[in-house]
């Protein structure tokens, strides 16, 4: 799913009107019947709604919502802000369509605001996509005072103060919402960690934009979603053999961190890979044939730590290095003289990055093609630090161009970006996997996928979503507090079911 610009958004808005045709007023009554749809399932009657509108079209979708749930048996409260000479017209229309049971009250000043129960849904119609500057005076006011309440607030397309594709300046004044209910498509805004924190629980409901629009206009931002993944999923066919699902070499562990390199090894073979050798110190020789029967050894000259490889990289479909690895200089070194060597296909994480960070020579030979698996502080250590979300994107994407490589920036949306500049952001996973190993489970399953022969970015797509599919699929059965990283692979098998279940 693409991604819009606020102003694409609108230009959306405008072509669906001109060649539907529909009129504005009417797209608006679509907007605003998805949106109580939404509202019904989610909040009994018992529950007064009190509508905050501004004067744009948000304030209007607010309007339109509010005699919607009035027709529907709701109690109403409506709130006005703003001067009357910048109503738009759609606004003023459900102003005038507004029934007279409903209770109005423009907002002067701070004594004005009313107080806000326990029970209350707010529904904050300010301010949508056109957010020309941050909010100030009374509408700043008004936001700091819904955001002090325990009422519940329901932003409507998106939370007002903030802006839906550049960065809000620090300290503006943003509604905190529990949930947020977006027409169409998200605004990238959601999907970035500090923007995303005001957004609740966000959901998109459809309104109908043009299709032909849609598809047509240009956006380097996608949302990956179940069918875009049911699309790259090959079948497994029934004359296949363990050569068939390709071999991978996978280097990690050291003394201390043999798990690492056990949780990503059972990763990738629950990602469906034919046959997998794993590298490991001598010091965790057993613990890897104990742990990960099906995978073969091979015994590293050190015993705590990587300090050589194997000769016959060639006969490898994929290597995924890094797990546990540690930065020991005797590895840096073999990190070295492993990338002067033809590569299979590379996935790397953790350790291997924080050797390329410290080695930029490094950098400069890395194969092209390769899978880099950074959290956001190993990817401050390669590229140095981003101003903020957005301008993290920018780094995200020159470095990709520059190395010719896949970066998986993990993330509550974890962003891969592409050396031809496009981001895809991920749309499973949960908070019960913000917890140790979880990296490493993740860098198996890249690795299984790629030696199956999967291009970099399927392997990125389906890699990414299936752990985060794992990880929602755990969360059902055993809760978020509980999740492990084990519990992932534990789960990657019904993840790929769910998806090859999902009707096309
Ligand atoms: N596109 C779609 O598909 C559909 C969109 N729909 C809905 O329309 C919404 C977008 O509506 P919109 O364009 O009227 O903009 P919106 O944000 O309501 O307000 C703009 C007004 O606010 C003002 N203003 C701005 N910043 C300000 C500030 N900091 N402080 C004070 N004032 C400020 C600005 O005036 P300015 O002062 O900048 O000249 C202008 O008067 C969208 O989010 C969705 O809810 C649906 O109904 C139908 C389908
Ligand atoms: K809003």
């Amino acid at each position: 799913m693409k991604i819009l610009s606020a102003a694409q958004t609108r230009d959306a808005d405008a072509y669906t009107i001109a060649q539907e045709p529909i009129s504005s007023l009417d797209l608006m009554e679509r907007a605003a019947t998805a949106l109580v749809q939404w509202l019904e399932q989610h909040f009994q009657r018992e529950r007064p709604f009190y509508i905050f509108c501004g004067p744009g079209n948000n304030g209007g979708d607010g309007l339109a919502a509010a005699r919607l749930l009035h027709q529907r048996a709701y109690d109403v409260y409506v709130f006005l802000t703003g001067p009357e000479q910048k109503r738009s017209a759609d606004f003023t229309q459900n102003l005038e369509r507004l029934p007279e049971e409903i209770s109005q009250a423009n907002l002067q000043s701070p004594e004005d605001f009313p107080a806000l129960s326990t029970q209350a849904v707010v529904l904050d119609a300010l301010f949508g996509s056109r957010l020309t500057r941050p909010l100030e005076g009374i509408y700043a006011q008004l936001v700091a005072h819904l955001n002090s309440g325990s009422a519940t607030v329901v932003a409507v397309d998106i939370p007002s103060g903030l802006f839906a594709d550049e960065p809000t300046p620090p300290g503006s004044q943003v509604v905190q919402a529990a949930y947020t209910v977006s027409f169409e498509q998200p605004k990238l805004a959601f999907l970035l960690p500090a923007s995303g924190t005001y957004v609740g629980e966000w959901q998109v409901v459809p309104i109908g934009l043009h299709p032909g629009f849609l598809q047509q206009v240009p956006s380097p931002y996608a949302l990956v979603t179940l069918h875009k993944i049911k699309q790259l999923l090959r079948p497994r066919l029934k004359f296949s053999h363990k050569g068939t699902f390709g071999h991978a070499l996978l280097i990690g562990g050291s003394y201390g961190k043999m798990g690492a390199a056990t949780l990503a090894a059972q990763a990738a073979l629950r990602a469906g890979l034919g046959l997998l050798t794993v590298q490991v110190p001598q010091a965790g020789y057993s613990i890897l044939q104990t742990a990960v029967p099906e995978a073969m050894a091979l015994i590293d000259a050190h015993e705590f730590h990587f300090s050589t490889f194997p000769s016959d990289l060639k006969k490898y479909d994929c290597l995924g290095i890094g797990p546990g690895l540690g930065q020991a200089e005797e590895s840096r070194v073999a990190m070295e003289q492993l990338f002067r060597n033809p590569l299979p296909p590379l996935v790397l994480d953790a350790d291997a990055l924080n050797l390329l960070a410290a080695d930029r020579m490094l950098l400069t030979n890395l194969p092209a093609d390769s899978i880099l698996t950074p959290h956001p502080k190993e990817f401050e250590r390669l590229v140095g630090p981003a101003k903020n979300d957005f301008h993290r994107l920018q780094l995200l994407h020159s470095f990709c161009r520059e190395h010719q490589c896949f970066v998986v920036l993990k993330g509550a949306h974890t962003c891969i970006g592409t050396p031809s500049g496009e981001f895809y952001f991920n749309s499973t996973g949960n908070a019960g996997m913000a917890t140790g190993g979880t990296g490493d489970v993740l860098t198996g399953i890249l690795t299984g996928l790629r030696a199956q022969g999967y291009s970099a970015l399927e392997t990125c797509l389906l890699g990414v979503y299936l752990h985060g599919l794992a990880g929602d699929v755990a969360a059902e059965k055993e809760g978020q507090i509980s999740l492990i990283a084990s519990d992932l692979y534990r789960y990657l098998g019904a993840a790929f079911q769910r998806v090859l279940q999902q009707e096309k």
